[in-house]
């Protein structure tokens, strides 16, 4: 009798809910389990030949055909030269290892040979993160590189280890039979000997870190935009804050590209977080940066500083492109709107990035670039700007491209909100971040221009005698080229009063790998040609040396470049200066007049006079270098157009 009570169910209990109910037609999940729910969430990457469509010469390939090639080419690169010792490798992360084992079997087995002793690193595997994307470097870095952390507006910050600037006296280069004889060597050179054999003890140094690591990362991209003289490199390295360093820095390979990209042409391993051995032959620290021409390869050992990898590749580009007449140049460039370009060459913090980097210009590129019969070019597929004091206000385009894909080198940020404070130096005052081009809004793509219509030399005088503008005669424009100056306050040091001078010749004496002249004759001989005309702009000091003055505000920097740009400054009044001789404009639009000539910011002219004479004897003192070397080719014109001391 109680069951009646229940058969009736008038009580109004809701029936339970069957799997694949759907109440209010939302629809459910069509996974069994979480692991295949997850397994949903990736879909496979489309493939850059759609299926069906016919195959081109290049596409004849299946995409498995394709993969095989390119692990055999990524096994050589990794291979031991001395043995046996593997690697094999795979595509893939370990940590997804048992999704990844059936594309074990694809890998091509090794050939024993008897005469080669094996290791025990033949018998693992060296999983290969082949051109991950930005997201998955991210992942890669978060997850196992201490000291990545996601910043406030989505950049990737990362530290480089002891190691926060380059060190251009631990670079070797090979010298054999050939660059014996083609390369700059001795007194002022940035080519430090190294032999054959020690190069190679490097290699293997290198090549068997990376292969006794789970994995490495492998990049596969270009460098120069200029078509006909694109060059292909290779980067394998051990940590995704490098991987996503160099793509961000080189171009970056279409899907279809990296499909037939074949063979690099250039290889650089990269084993910073391992030491070199000091008592290998040249070794004189831990750290070593080690160049083969011969062999096309690079090897970095005891530095993490991703500098190192673009600044080595560039000593590469001063060596290849010369040998088609192409001048390689450590400068910015940009063009108007018109058509006009600039060049802005310059030592490190002088301006390069800053000034080519402007609102109103089309951006070619911010450190490297080729002149060739065509026009110019860039080197590079990204930017590298300091960030030390960087503010919103006065670098706007810099300050957004800070965002999800850049790199954060170095910087310093609040633990919660992961807002970077631009002005803390605790790390380093070299801060940097490494961006793709495309995130400056008004790019060039791609980027490549006419001939140049204004060269400009850039040169931080921290002195504070050189004038803000002044407009250079080709000779002028030699000799402060092969010259190089830059004086920069040691910042870091406290005590320092005195600036420092520093002459690197061609703007980049750290990178160039033939005599500075061979240099200077082609960009007399291109400026020529084109109708170039030569500036040479202080973005130092005025008012009296650092200390006593203060730095040229970056607003009459601009008006001045503006100036420069648009035509105008070349039909002001000009005044030639003593000592060294040099046109300066007596109006420049914007800017007050009475900064253009230094003299009249000095309060003590005494002073002003005896800055002015040290630093010309320092100019002096260096061009010695050139006009008494072996490889004189300096003309005496050049000579003439430098500083006159008059004796007293
Ligand atoms: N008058 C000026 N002209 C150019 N840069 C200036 C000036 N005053 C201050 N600066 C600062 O100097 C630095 C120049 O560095 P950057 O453009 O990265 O040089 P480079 O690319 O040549 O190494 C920037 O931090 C910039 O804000
Ligand atoms: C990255 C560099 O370039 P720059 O300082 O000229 O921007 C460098 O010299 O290490
Ligand atoms: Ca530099
Ligand atoms: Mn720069």
């Amino acid at each position: 009798m109680p069951t009646s009570d229940n058969a009736g169910n008038g009580n109004g209990l809701a029936k339970i809910q069957q799997l694949g109910d759907n109440e209010e037609g939302r629809p459910t999940v069509k996974a069994q389990t979480i692991d295949e729910l997850h397994s949903l969430q990736k879909k496979k990457s489309a493939p850059s030949t759609p299926k069906g469509s016919l195959p081109t010469s290049a596409s004849v390939f299946t995409e498995e055909e394709r993969n095989k090639q390119q692990l055999e080419s990524i096994s050589a690169s990794l291979a031991s030269l001395t043995r046996e010792s593997g690697p094999k490798v795979v595509k893939g992360d370990p940590a997804a290892r048992k999704y990844e084992a059936s594309r074990v079997e694809h890998v091509p087995h090794q050939i024993l040979t008897p005469t080669i002793a094996v290791s025990d690193s033949a018998l693992k595997f060296t999983h290969v993160l082949y051109n991950l994307s930005p997201a998955e470097l991210y992942e890669q870095a978060i997850k196992y590189e201490k000291g990545s952390f996601i910043t406030s507006t989505g950049a990737l910050a990362t530290l480089s280890g002891a190691k926060t600037g380059r060190c251009p006296r631990d670079k070797r280069v090979v010298k054999d039979e050939v660059t014996e004889n083609e390369l700059w060597w001795g007194k002022g050179s940035p080519n430090i000997e190294m032999d054959e054999h020690s190069f190679m003890v490097n290699r293997e140094r290198a090549v068997d870190y990376l292969n006794s690591l789970d994995k490495v990362f492998v990049n596969d991209q270009f460098l120069n935009w200029d078509p006909e003289n694109k060059i292909k490199v290779r980067i394998v390295s051990a940590r995704a804050y490098h991987s996503l360093f160099m793509h961000n820095m080189c171009i970056r390979p279409t899907t279809e590209e990296l499909e037939n990209f074949g063979t690099p042409d250039f290889t650089i391993y990269n084993a910073g977080q391992f030491p070199c051995n000091r008592y290998t032959h040249y070794m004189t620290s831990s750290t070593s940066i080690d160049l083969s021409l011969a062999r096309k390869e690079m090897v970095i050992l005891g530095t993490q500083y991703a500098g190192e990898m673009k600044k080595g590749l560039f000593s590469v580009m001063h060596y290849l492109m010369p040998k088609r007449k192409i001048l390689s140049l450590h400068s910015g460039c940009n063009m108007g709107k018109g058509g006009d370009v600039a060049l802005f060459f310059g030592l490190s913090g002088t301006g390069k990035t800053t000034l080519s980097t402007d609102h109103n210009r089309y951006l070619i590129g911010d450190d490297e670039h080729c002149w060739s019969e065509s026009g110019v070019s860039n080197i590079e597929g990204g930017c590298y700007a300091k960030c030390i004091d960087l503010s919103r206000e006065n670098e706007p385009d810099i300050w957004n491209a800070i965002k999800f894909g850049t790199v954060l080198e170095n910087v310093v940020f609040d633990e919660h909100f992961r807002e970077v404070d631009y002005t803390d130096k605790s790390v380093t005052e070299n801060t940097r971040a490494a961006y793709p081009i495309d995130y400056i809004p008004n790019v060039k793509l791609p980027c490549v221009g006419p001939h140049p219509k204004n060269v400009i030399l850039l040169a931080c005088d921290a002195f504070g005698v050189l004038p803000p503008v002044s407009k250079l005669s080709l000779s002028q424009t030699m000799y402060h080229f092969i010259s190089g100056y830059t004086a920069l306050v040691a910042g870091t040091e406290e005590g320092i009063k005195e600036p420092q001078a520093t002459f690197s010749a061609c703007f980049g004496a750290a990178f160039i790998m033939l005599h500075p002249t061979k240099y200077a004759a082609m960009l007399a001989e291109k400026m020529q040609n084109h109708g170039a005309t030569g500036w040479l702009v202080n973005t130092g000091w005025s008012g009296g040396s650092y200390g006593c003055g203060s730095r040229i505000k970056l607003s009459y920097t601009r008006k001045i470049i503006d100036a420069i740009h648009s035509g105008s400054l070349l039909d002001v009044e000009y005044k030639k200066t003593e000592i060294f001789g040099l046109e300066i404009p007596t109006e420049v639009e914007g800017v007050p007049s009475e900064i253009l000539e230094p003299e009249n910011t000095w309060s003590d002219k005494q002073a002003y006079k005896e800055t002015l004479l040290k630093l010309a004897g320092l100019f002096k003192n260096n061009f010695e270098t050139f006009t008494y070397g072996e490889n004189n080719q300096v003309t005496k014109e050049i000579l003439a157009a430098g500083p006159i001391i008059h004796d007293a």
